[in-house]
C-alpha cells in the first residue's frame, strides 16, 4: 500500500535558521515510525512541519488523508474525561451516536476507562497524558502524529503508560509518528526508528537492526556503544552486552568505575586498549584487576564510517 506521509528534501526554519534539513521520510499505513535524537536535534520542529503547523523552509510534505497530532502538553476542557475525548471526535467530524462508545474504546486502550466520569482537573499528570494519547487514537487518523507522549514522566507511570501506547498504535491503521527521547521507548513503540542529529536524518531503520549494526559511530554511541577498542584503522565500539566478566578472559584490565544496578553492577573497565563497559553480579571495586572477554561489537573506521559490521 502506498505511503500516507511523503516527505522530500525537506528543511524547516526556526528563527530565521535552518534546523531540519532535507530529510526524506515515507510511512506507510500501519507503520510506527520513532524519532529519536538528543535534545534541539530537530524533532519537534520536524514533526510541527509534518503536521502543517511549521512551514518547510525547502522540499515537500505530502499528506494522504487525515492528519491528527498529540501535542507534548495539549490542554483538557473542564469536562469529564469521556466528555474530552467525545469533543474531540465532535471536532474529528464523528456522528453523535458513535461518539461514546469510540471514547470508551479509546479510553480502554489506555487502561483510562476508570477514569471516564472524571473531571479533567482531577487527573495526575500521568493520567492527562493518557486521556491526550486516548483523543488522538479515538480520532482513528489516517497520520497520527505524537510529540514525547512521556516527557516528564517517570518510572513505573513512565513504563505502564509506554506499553499501553505501544498496544493502541500497534491496533491503529494508520501511520504514526512519535517522537521520543528516550531510546528504550522507541524500542517499545515502533517498527521503525530514525535518528536525527542536528537536524539530519542520520540513521533509519527497524530497532533490531540499528541496534545490531549502526551506521555511524556517532549514532552507535547515541544508541548505546559506549564501550572502545583500538585496532588498526580505528575502533571497536562495544554495548555492555558484549563485554562479560572471565576467569581466563583475554583482556585484562583495572575498574575505574562501579555503579551499582538493580541486578548488579555496571562496570567501566580500562584496558590496553581502551575502556569497555560490562554488568556483573559480582562485587567490585575501583582499582580492582579483572579480565574480559568481548563477544561482538561494531568496527568503524577513523571517520566513523562502519567498516566490517559485526564481529
Ligand atoms: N522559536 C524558536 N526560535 C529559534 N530557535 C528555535 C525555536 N524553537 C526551537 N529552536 C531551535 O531549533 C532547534 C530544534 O529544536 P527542537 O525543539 O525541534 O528540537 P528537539 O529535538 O525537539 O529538542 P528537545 O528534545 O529538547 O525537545 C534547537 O536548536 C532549538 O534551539
Amino acid at each position: 500500500m502506498s505511503a500516507l506521509l511523503d516527505v522530500s528534501g525537506l528543511s524547516v526554519a526556526r528563527g530565521g535558521a535552518r534546523v531540519v534539513h532535507d530529510v526524506d521520510l515515507s510511512v506507510a499505513p500501519g507503520e510506527v515510525v520513532a524519532l529519536l535524537g538528543p535534545n534541539g536535534a530537530g524533532k519537534s520542529t520536524l514533526l510541527e512541519c509534518l503536521g502543517g503547523v511549521a512551514p518547510a523552509a525547502a522540499g515537500s510534505v505530502s499528506r494522504h488523508g487525515r492528519v491528527a497530532t498529540v501535542l507534548q502538553a495539549p490542554g483538557l476542557a473542564r469536562r469529564t474525561v469521556r466528555a474530552n475525548v467525545e469533543l474531540a471526535l465532535a471536532w474529528w467530524g464523528v456522528p453523535r451516536p458513535g461518539r461514546r462508545t469510540r471514547a470508551m474504546e479509546a479510553l480502554e486502550q489506555m487502561s483510562a476507562a476508570h477514569l471516564a466520569a472524571r473531571p479533567s482537573a482531577a487527573l495526575s499528570g500521568g493520567e492527562r497524558r493518557r486521556v491526550h494519547v486516548a483523543r488522538g487514537v479515538a480520532c482513528r487518523p489516517d497520520v497520527l502524529l505524537l510529540d514525547e507522549p512521556f516527557a516528564g514522566l517517570d518510572g513505573e507511570t513512565h513504563q505502564s503508560l509506554v506499553e499501553d501506547t505501544s498496544s493502541a498504535l500497534r491496533d491503529a491503521s494508520g501511520a504514526v509518528v512519535v517522537v521520543v527521547h528516550d531510546r528504550a521507548d522507541a524500542w517499545a513503540l515502533a517498527d521503525r526508528v530514525v535518528v536525527l542529529t542536528e537536524g539530519r536524518v542520520v540513521a533509519d531503520g527497524p530497532p533490531r537492526d540499528l541496534l545490531a549494526a549502526p551506521p555511524t559511530a556517532q549514532v552507535a554511541r547515541f544508541l548505546g556503544y559506549d564501550g572502545h577498542l583500538a585496532e588498526s584503522g580505528g575502533s571497536l565500539l562495544t554495548r555492555p552486552a558484549h563485554v562479560r566478566v572471565s576467569a581466563d578472559g583475554a583482556l585484562a584490565g583495572r575498574v575505574v568505575r562501579v555503579v551499582g544496578t538493580e541486578d548488579g553492577v555496571l562496570l567501566d573497565v580500562e584496558v590496553a586498549d581502551g575502556r569497555l563497559r560490562c554488568r556483573d553480579a559480582g562485587e567490585w571495586r575501583v582499582g580492582d584487576g579483572v579480565r574480559l572477554d568481548v563477544a561482538g561489537g561494531v568496527s568503524y573506521d577513523v571517520e566513523g564510517r562502519r567498516r566490517t559490521g559485526r564481529h
